[in-house]
């Protein structure tokens, strides 16, 4: 590890700050009195106080200037899920996470906290209140979060007290809230086309979805409580709303919200679940000749129709952690954050 700059421990920088949950955190940041660089791909706003340093996370030269004087990085990128590039998910969420973790230690940054996903341990089937010791899972239900368990592994590891180079990775699950760019766009798309209709199973499973609001408290917390003898080092946490909520009650709501019908009609998960997976597999043989983005991918069936919540228990213990903004005034701040998808709009 290279020679040890003194860094302020007010001084941070944000990997991915430009994205949903990293503009929510910068400007918590701001407001704490952090000062707060951004490195990302792109520069989606501007924020008094903050640095925008604009580059690719996999090359190094360029995350060592953002990371000068730094003492604490939130690691927040990704590609976005849907975007369904393998090559691409390995080379930023793997290949890139190593380089991130490398420019930290060069630059003799002491804190990373990485943005993980509860998603890691999830196959497809039931979790019940799941802690954050289950096993990752071994057939991830997609390559994002095949890449996200092999980043989170990166990261814990690279926890090295000795070496004054701390670690720790938040597990958030469902993340909503204003200028959310995927859950409620695509509930309201799906909707507009008239694909709201059905429920998926017999609509009993619960889910955790997030207020952005309470993630980035959770992240705030880590890297506050993250020391050299705290239980945080080199461990994952889970970050929810602590409120499961069922998966087609929060549509609902949130679609009602907004004007339009709830879904009334129920479909049996395991008919919807083999439609999607035949498909999915057509769209893999056609590929070559049409690009299909089908609405019901395995994936999101899955999603929809099992029970997929987790405890935040340790969070709770070992750093405090309670949610700042309750389900339903989360959902209600949302729905009022997007006038532009109201029915009729
Ligand atoms: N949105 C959700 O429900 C959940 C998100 N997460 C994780 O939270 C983190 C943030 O997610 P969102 O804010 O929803 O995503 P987002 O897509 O809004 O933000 C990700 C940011 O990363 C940047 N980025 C992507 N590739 C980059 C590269 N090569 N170099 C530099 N910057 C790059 C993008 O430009 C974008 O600004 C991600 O790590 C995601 O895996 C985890 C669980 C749930
Ligand atoms: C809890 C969790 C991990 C949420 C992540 C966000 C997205 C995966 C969801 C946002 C909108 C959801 C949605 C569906 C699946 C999951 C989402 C994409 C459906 C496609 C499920 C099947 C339907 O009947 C339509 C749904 C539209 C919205």
């Amino acid at each position: 590890m290279a020679t040890r700059i003194r860094s302020s421990s007010k001084r941070c920088a944000v990997v991915g700050g430009s994205g949903f949950l990293g503009r929510h955190l910068v400007e918590k940041l701001v407001e704490k009195g952090y000062s707060v660089s951004v490195f990302d791909i792109r520069q989606s706003y501007e924020l008094p106080g903050v640095t925008f340093h604009q580059g690719d996370l996999c090359n190094k030269q360029d995350l060592l200037v953002a990371l000068r004087d730094v003492s604490l990085v939130f690691h927040c990128a990704s590609p976005a899920p849907s975007s369904d590039d393998q090559a691409l998910f390995q080379r930023v969420n793997v290949e890139g996470t190593r380089t991130v973790i490398q420019a930290c230690q060069e630059a003799g940054v002491q804190k990373l906290v990485l943005t993980s996903s509860a998603s890691v341990v999830f196959e497809g089937t039931d979790i019940k209140n799941g802690e954050e010791d289950l096993p990752y899972a071994k057939k991830p239900i997609d390559y994002y979060t095949q890449t996200k368990i092999q980043q989170e592994k990166l990261v814990l590891q690279a926890c090295n007290k000795e070496k004054g180079f701390l670690t720790v990775a938040i597990r958030p699950h469902g993340i909503f809230g204003p200028r959310d760019p995927q859950l409620v766009p695509i509930l309201v798309d799906t909707a507009r086309r008239g694909k709201m209709k059905f429920i998926i199973g017999d609509g009993s499973n619960l889910v955790d979805f997030t207020f952005v609001e309470n993630v980035v408290h959770g992240h705030v917390l880590a890297a506050e409580y993250l020391k050299p003898d705290s239980p945080l080092c080199g461990k994952a946490y889970h970050i929810t709303n602590d409120e499961p909520i069922r998966f087609w009650d929060f549509m609902s709501r949130v679609l009602v919200g907004l004007g339009y019908d709830a879904p009334r009609y129920h479909l049996p998960y395991s008919l919807v679940y083999g439609l999607a997976l035949l498909l999915w597999l057509l769209t893999l043989l056609l590929r070559p000749l049409i690009t299909i983005k089908p609405t019901f991918t395995p994936m999101r069936v899955a999603l929809a129709g099992t029970h997929h919540y987790y405890s935040c228990a340790r969070a709770k213990h070992d750093m405090g952690y309670k949610p700042l903004v309750s389900l339903h005034e989360a959902i209600a701040q949302t729905v009022a954050s997007y006038p532009d998808l109201r029915r009729g709009a």
